[in-house]
């Protein structure tokens, strides 16, 4: 459903991504994994075109271009974004953060109703008229993730979903991504948790230093200790 074909990307003149590769199917969820700074968050807003620009390559959603869409554009054809930052309206309650994204008539896909997405974080419901941005990080993520899920999107893009987050949340984070993945709902995971790899991936794309150097399935991961220890910071 997604195929990013060598693509390269810059902010401004600053090249960071030299040849990335990544195949989405649907259903699939895929990790993507390196250390720190080797383009992971930036492979992601490639994707969504979000502040970098691709500068080479080719970027097709179900068959289709994504070059020159605006965001709102890409979005609408069924790709959801949860950023590393999150971006939640911190002034705004939970309820009306859940109503900001515009309603989507889609017959391609699952659909995600507001009681669908309170059933899967029952939290968020408890905390529906609460200030989004008194909220601990674990339920702003939560947060965020809902408001991916009501722009009905056929593939997810989480970025470090549980990046700064006490251990105990981190694990619901990751128990809400292994709900999704039950639903069908296709993702992109930006992961160094060798557990979350374990729990919910399908296929593993490794990159280093702005490019994909490895890629297959989470068995042929495991089956090779080497990759992780030469691409990821694990002894
Ligand atoms: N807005 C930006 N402007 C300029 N350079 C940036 C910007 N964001 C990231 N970079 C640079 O792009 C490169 C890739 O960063 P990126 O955030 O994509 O890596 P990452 O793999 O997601 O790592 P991290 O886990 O630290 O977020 C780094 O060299 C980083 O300094």
């Amino acid at each position: 459903m997604l195929r990013l074909t060598s693509v390269h990307a810059a902010y401004g003149k600053s090249e960071v991504l030299h040849g990335i590769d990544v195949a989405v199917q649907p259903g699939q969820v895929v990790c993507l994994i390196g250390r720190n700074g080797v383009g992971k968050s930036s492979t992601m807003k490639a994707i969504v075109q979000d502040q970098i620009t691709v500068t080479g390559g080719e970027i097709t959603f179900d068959g289709a271009s994504l070059a020159g869409l605006s965001r709102h554009e890409i979005v609408r054809r069924g790709v959801g974004y949860v950023p590393e930052d999150r971006r939640v309206f911190a002034t705004l309650t939970v309820l009306e953060n859940l109503r900001v994204p515009r309603k989507v008539v889609a017959q391609d896909r699952r659909m995600w109703s507001l009681d669908q997405v309170f059933a899967l974080f029952p939290q968020l419901h408890d905390y529906r008229h609460r200030i989004a941005g008194v909220m601990s990080g674990g339920e702003q993520q939560m947060l965020s993730i809902a408001r991916a899920l009501l722009t009905q999107p056929k593939l997810l893009l989480l970025d470090e979903p549980h990046e700064g987050l006490a251990p105990k949340v981190a694990e619901e984070v990751v128990d809400a991504i292994v709900a999704l993945k039950a639903e069908g709902v296709a993702m992109i995971v930006s992961e160094q948790a060798l557990n979350t790899i374990r729990r919910c991936a399908d296929r593993v794309i490794v990159v280093d230093r702005g490019s994909t150097v490895w890629e297959g399935t989470v068995d042929a991961f495991y089956q090779d200790p080497e990759i992780a220890r030469k691409y990821l910071m694990v002894q």
